[in-house]
């Protein structure tokens, strides 16, 4: 007999075919993304499940005794409780590698958007209000040539610096918990202190996952050390920026701007007070989302979700839950 899955996100329909080949399933047909409540009706008989960051927990696995495996349309995993996950042995993956090109054009798109005032300057082209005044209240700040600063310099983090050094003859600085010595030879990077990323570069981009670690990794005084000229960019988890101390660098000029994919709470707030500075460009956690990209993503997601639960190694599980395998 085939094993039994469910789907809480949709799929595209080759990689639902594929999944049909090697288990039973049935999927989340609503129209709007499936509440808590309903998930936990939904999985009594799952033995694999199907997420995009939907939270796994104990009272989530309480609701799912035949679970073995959950397998995440993401790479980030912070959803996971991965004690909750190792205690009940449940198999957690992700989706690495399939997405760090696609989210490294995004991490550039949003330094060059901050820095050369793009979605201000089609405002105000829209808005018929065409100025290119000679003094300048328009001008923006060069990238190319700038120092890069890379807090989290893992795939993606290795993607943008590559692209930042040929394409933007930038100077890369990083900081990790442990240095990279084959990237530092590759994109001719410096491992620095984290205050000293902050003191020294032009441009800071957050790549880290978001961990207990992590959270709030940058607050009032990581902002305080950033150059008044510099451009913070998050592409990363919100949960990993204080953003009330983001928000008053950014109304108080401590820092020039910010371009972000990501926020505390998603969806935002429309009162968070970030959607209304004209130094801030903002974009819906969108990192990963062009067809071609997640495609891969769901294709990968269900190769490890069909691997998992017909007892084979699936190719992605995440590190600290690969332990469970043995
Ligand atoms: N906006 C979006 O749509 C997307 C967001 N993401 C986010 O990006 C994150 C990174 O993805 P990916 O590059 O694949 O992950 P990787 O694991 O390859 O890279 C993460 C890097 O962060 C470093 N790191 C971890 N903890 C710390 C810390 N406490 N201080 C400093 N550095 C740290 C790690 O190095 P070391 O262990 O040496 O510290 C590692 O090099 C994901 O977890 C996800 O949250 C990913 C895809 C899309
Ligand atoms: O945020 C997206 C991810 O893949 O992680």
């Amino acid at each position: 007999m085939k094993p039994y899955v469910y789907l809480a996100r949709p799929v595209p329909p080759e990689v639902e075919d594929y999944i049909s080949q090697h288990c039973s399933y049935k999927k989340w047909e609503g129209a709007e993304p499936i509440t808590r409540k309903e998930l936990l009706e939904q999985l009594g008989e799952a033995q694999g499940l199907l997420i995009t960051g939907e939270k796994i927990d104990d009272e989530l696995l309480d609701h799912a005794p035949n679970l073995k495996a959950v397998s995440n349309i993401s790479v980030g995993y912070n959803n996971f409780d991965l004690e909750a996950m190792q205690k009940r042995n449940i198999i957690g993956t992700n989706t690495p590698d399939v997405l760090n090109e696609t989210v490294a054009d995004l991490g550039v798109a949003l330094m060059l958007s901050a820095a050369r005032r793009i979605p201000e300057l089609d405002k105000l082209v829209k808005e018929g209000k065409w100025e290119n005044k000679d003094d300048g209240p328009l001008f923006g700040v060069d990238m190319h040539g700038k120092t890069l600063g890379i807090i989290g310099m893992g795939r993606i983090g290795e993607a943008i610096g590559r692209r930042a050094k040929f394409g933007f003859n930038m100077n890369i600085l990083y900081h990790n918990r442990n240095r990279k010595m084959d990237t530092e030879k590759a994109l001719d990077a410096t491992f620095v202190t984290q205050e000293e990323l902050l003191q020294e570069s032009d441009f800071v981009l957050l790549m880290v996952p978001f961990t207990q670690e992590t959270k709030h990794l940058m607050g009032r005084e990581q902002f305080s050390q950033m150059k008044k000229s510099a451009i913070f960019i998050n592409t990363s988890r919100g949960q990993t920026v204080d953003e009330d101390s983001l928000i008053e660098a950014l109304q108080n000029n401590v820092i020039f701007a910010a371009g972000l994919d990501v926020f505390e709470q998603e969806p935002v707030s429309p009162d968070n007070p970030l959607l209304q500075l004209s130094n801030v460009v903002t974009l819906p956690h969108i990192g990963s989302a062009t067809h071609q990209t997640r495609f891969e993503m769901a294709k990968l997601a269900a190769e490890n979700l069909v691997a998992a639960v017909n007892g084979e190694e699936p190719s992605a599980v995440v590190p600290e839950l690969k332990g469970i395998l043995k």
